[in-house]
């Protein structure tokens, strides 16, 4: 199985949400009424973002059987007071889908289509089939700050992730890590998309030649750097910092929102990612599932913290033992053991 047809729409359908997304993202941080409060932008980008992508992957994979795994439902839409965040919505998908040339001729979407479209995504997923998985917007916290945000699209095929593609509309061309002139890191909007068995590509939201891209080859944890969340909700700071420090790790982390993480790791820009959810978290599949890919074929390693492989066919949550962690081939055993032993640290101090 090739799936040439399948990761070429879903490049097509994250790509043209990444436009959309991105729309949104500018006239909210220009807007001079933005309050931080005032969660109707991202909502309006959350959805938008899953009926292009929806209506996208359903007009260029006619033939298949449509099954989508997605974060959005229209609950609150069909209300009477979601109606004109409903006509927002259209409005904006329409926009979008026009301004593609090859989508120019196709009637404008009806409110009831754009409902249709995201209501595509109320599939369970499971080990049985094919599944598309989709996180509209993953980091909406980074996208209502203005920073790091995603939108993670992977293919499911009988449990396992055979394709993953994200698009990050704000992470630099150039590695986050170098001190490259000002000019380079104005350059930003990353596509990244993998095959299974067929390696990790990256190239511009704007249409770059793809190139490869290796997870970083570093055996020396005091010569490697780590993410971890922006947000301390999400990964546990004081963990991660333990674990880095048993490692011998010299940098300080650097934290980022959404699956921008994997996609810089994939390409080599740090050699770790720590995610340590506070307990009761339960991880859902459409925040790791394209991430997860993307690492794996650029030659690292995605497991959870008692170094099992993620497992994507329970249906919409992974079953996890603690946290994930992420990282090269030579480094995974000596930091499988600092994460045991900072965990056994923090349970006895307990
Ligand atoms: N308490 C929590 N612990 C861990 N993850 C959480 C969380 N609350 C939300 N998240 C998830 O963390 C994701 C963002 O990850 P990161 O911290 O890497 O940016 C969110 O994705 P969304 O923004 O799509 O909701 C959400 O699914
Ligand atoms: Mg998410």
């Amino acid at each position: 199985m090739t799936y040439d047809k399948e990761l070429a729409a879903a490049k097509k359908a994250a790509s043209l949400a990444a436009t959309l997304c991105q729309k949104v993202q500018k006239a909210l941080l220009q807007s001079d009424v933005h309050s931080k409060s005032d969660k109707s932008p991202v909502t309006v980008a959350d959805y938008g973002s899953q009926a292009v992508v929806s209506f996208v992957l359903e007009k260029e994979l006619p033939t298949e059987l449509f099954s989508l795994v997605a974060e959005e439902d229209t609950g609150d839409l069909r209300t009477e007071s979601g109606q004109e965040t409903l006509q927002r919505i259209t409005k904006l998908v329409n926009d979008s889908l026009g301004n593609e040339e090859v989508y120019a001729d196709t009637p404008s979407l009806s409110t009831e289509d754009v409902l249709r479209a995201i209501d595509h995504g109320k599939s369970e997923g499971g080990a049985v089939g094919r599944h598309w998985v989709l996180d509209p917007i993953d980091g909406t916290k980074g996208f209502v700050r203005g920073d790091q945000y995603a939108i993670a699209l992977a293919l499911l095929d009988e449990g396992k992730v055979v394709l993953g593609v994200l698009a990050c509309p704000n992470l630099p061309l150039a590695s986050i890590n170098q001190h490259s002139s000002e000019s380079s890191h104005d350059k930003v909007g990353c596509l990244f998309f993998a095959k299974v068995g067929e390696g990790t590509y990256m190239q511009s939201l704007d249409g770059s030649s793809p190139v490869k891209v290796h997870v970083s080859a570093i055996a020396n944890p005091e010569e490697a750097s780590f993410f971890e969340s922006f947000e301390a909700a999400h990964s546990l700071h004081d963990l991660s910092s333990s674990i880095a420090k048993k490692l011998g790790v010299k940098a300080p982390p650097v934290r980022i929102d959404s699956q921008a993480k994997y996609g810089a790791l994939s390409r080599g820009d740090g050699a770790i990612y720590l995610r340590f959810p506070h307990k009761g978290y339960r991880e859902k599949i459409w925040d790791h599932a394209a991430g997860c890919i993307v690492v794996t074929e650029a030659g690292g390693e995605v497991t959870d913290a008692a170094g099992n492989p993620l497992d994507f066919s329970k249906g919409k949550y992974l079953d996890l033992d603690t946290g994930i962690i992420v990282t090269n081939k030579k480094l995974m055993p000596s930091l499988l053991k600092a994460v045991r032993a900072s965990i056994e640290e923090k349970v006895s101090s307990l």
